[in-house]
């Protein structure tokens, strides 16, 4: 496997993780995952209902989609909320692998900094491999690696929200404090060039869900997402130049031709 992501532990061959919500059926969410070489799929034990979404059907159905499985905790608000979901994904799934959402915000869905870092603790002494959903700031940061975290997940922008990455300072800020920490954006990326660019900054991997599944075509969506996250990957390793302010010939002249 060559330039392979890992995961506590995990080798992966595709950085592009996908979330599973709000395809317009069944059949084209397995042609999403199966089209993207998504390596990891995630899924909400909290949010499905409906016929095929809940029960043991559905878990069957997203276990055969041939990603291995990031249950997360979706939708919920306290950290009491966070720890049982993550509890029954294990029993479900028997996996010990959550990616843990505390939210604390309505309008933003912006992470429960304070209740993230506590269920991250309670989990990790609990034998979970966590992957928290967070924000940009290093300190919260610190205090998940503290916690037990291996790999860290910072929003892009809102989840849903399809505005790419709004704080690239940022983004890049935490790339250059963690260098040894698996980072994966994870949330409000809308565009394959926006996924791009965050693998370019350096991070491991991306997180989407939304932008594919309510494109028009999500299988064709997700196949350009996973394109768009291994040209980027490329790009990080082969050093790209740096920008500059004033015009440099890309073809230097020698002396002058003579012209008769
Ligand atoms: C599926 C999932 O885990 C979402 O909560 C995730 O954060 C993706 O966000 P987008 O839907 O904005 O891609």
């Amino acid at each position: 496997m060559i330039d392979p992501l890992d995961f506590y532990g995990t080798r992966l061959s595709s950085r592009l993780l996908l979330g599973t919500a709000q395809y317009p059926s069944p059949a084209i969410l397995a042609e999403a995952v199966r089209g993207s070489g998504a390596g990891i799929v995630t899924v909400s034990l909290r949010r499905e209902s409906g016929a095929l979404r809940s029960g043991q059907d559905f878990w069957q159905f997203i276990r055969g989609l041939g990603a291995r499985i990031l249950p997360n905790t979706a939708g919920c608000h306290s950290v009491k909320e966070a720890v049982t979901t993550a509890q029954m994904a294990r029993e479900v799934f028997g996996i010990g692998w959550i990616k843990l959402e505390v939210i604390g915000e309505a309008d933003t869905l912006q992470p429960d900094v304070f209740g993230l870092v506590e269920a991250a603790r309670i989990l990790s002494a609990d034998g979970f491999e966590v992957f928290p959903y967070t924000t940009e700031d290093l300190v919260v940061a610190e205090r998940l690696v503290e916690a037990g975290c291996r790999v860290l997940m910072p929003w892009g922008a809102p989840i849903g929200s399809g505005r790419g990455l709004n704080n690239v300072f940022g983004l890049r800020a935490m790339r250059a404090h963690f260098p040894g920490i698996p980072l994966v954006v994870d949330a409000g990326i809308g565009t394959p060039s926006q996924a791009a660019a965050a693998m370019e900054l350096g991070y491991d991997a991306v997180l989407l869900n939304t932008a594919v599944a309510k494109a028009g075509d999500p299988a064709l969506m997700a196949r350009a997402f996973a394109m768009a996250i291994e040209a980027g990957r490329l790009a990080f390793r082969a050093d790209p130049m740096e920008p500059r302010d004033m015009a440099v010939p890309s073809t230097p002249v020698l002396g002058k031709a003579l012209l008769a």
